[in-house]
């Protein structure tokens, strides 16, 4: 059965990249187009980017969701927020890439997952997902002698930091390691910082340019670093991605999945 999909952030560059992995899928097909109140987007034929109209509309009408099976949202923590409240009224399941949620934020996720079915992840592709699972390892296998820094790169519009896919890694970390992340998280060095204590995950932020997604963990000891890298040079492995999450909805009716799970990898 096709699956209808509806798209948050149409014209943001994740919402067209999702457009564009929908329209060549066959088993999905786009419902509803959604943007936000005031975007220039509204009333804009949703594939116009791609050269060739589909007939979808752009809407900020939210009420436009109850012609969907499943709701992709990679907007804004407020945004997804919003649909998340209109998803549970018409039983229309999530998948939701964006990051930057607090705590309360990710509270309302947990909740409403006992009403849809949600498929959350700060990261989407298949390599940072294997990358997770490389990280028990190395950590489990580093826990002594080895200080963890974590690098991440990205384009100069992105708004949040450290990345979702910095923090996941430095949670992965940290479990591996039976601590919590917030608890031995260095987020940013300045200054007189005096020598750097042991047992405690860095993070350090890089923005500029068109950069997709690049995060280095390094592991550094005496005499030794092992660094794990993975570079995004496409953010169609996003859109595959969450298109793999609607498909392993498709046999949910409630619960909080990750990617992980998606993808066979837990
Ligand atoms: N999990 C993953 O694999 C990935 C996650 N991301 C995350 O996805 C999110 C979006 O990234 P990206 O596409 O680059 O961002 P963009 O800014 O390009 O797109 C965001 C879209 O969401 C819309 N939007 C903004 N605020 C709201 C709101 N309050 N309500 C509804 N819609 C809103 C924007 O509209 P307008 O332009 O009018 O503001 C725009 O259309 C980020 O959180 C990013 O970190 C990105 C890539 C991969
Ligand atoms: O904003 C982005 O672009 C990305 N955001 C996600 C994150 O915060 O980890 C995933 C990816 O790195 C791209």
């Amino acid at each position: 059965m096709t699956i209808k999909i509806a798209i948050a952030g149409s014209s943001g560059r994740m919402g067209r990249m999702l457009i564009e992995a929908v329209q060549a899928a066959d088993d999905v097909e786009l419902s509803v187009a959604l943007d936000r109140l005031g975007s220039d987007a509204i009333g804009q034929d949703a594939c116009a980017h791609t050269g060739k109209n589909c007939g979808v509309l752009i809407t900020d009408q939210l009420s436009a969701l109850q012609n969907a099976d499943i709701l992709i949202d990679f907007t804004r923590p407020e945004g997804t927020l919003e649909h998340l409240i209109v998803c549970q009224q018409y039983g229309v399941k999530m998948i939701i890439g964006t990051t930057g949620f607090d705590e309360a934020g990710r509270a309302m996720l947990e909740a409403a997952s006992q009403k849809i079915a949600i498929v959350s992840a700060y990261n989407m592709s298949i390599g940072v997902n294997l990358v997770f699972k490389l990280l028990e390892i190395a950590a489990g296998a580093l826990s002594h002698g080895y200080d963890a820094e974590i690098v991440e790169m990205h384009h100069k519009h992105k708004v949040d930091a450290p990345s979702g896919t910095a923090i996941a890694m430095g949670q992965a970390i940290a479990k591996a390691w039976d601590q919590t992340l917030s608890e031995i998280a260095v987020w940013s060095r300045e200054g007189i910082t005096g020598p750097r204590e042991d047992g405690k995950i860095g993070f350090a932020t890089l923005r500029g340019g068109d950069v997709i997604g690049d995060h280095t963990v390094v592991f550094a000891g005496e005499g030794e670093r092992i660094e794990i890298t993975h570079k995004a040079s496409n953010r169609t492995i996003y859109a595959q991605g969450s298109l793999r999450a609607a498909r392993f909805l498709q046999h949910k009716e409630t619960g909080h999945y990750d990617m992980q799970e998606v993808l066979g990898l837990k």
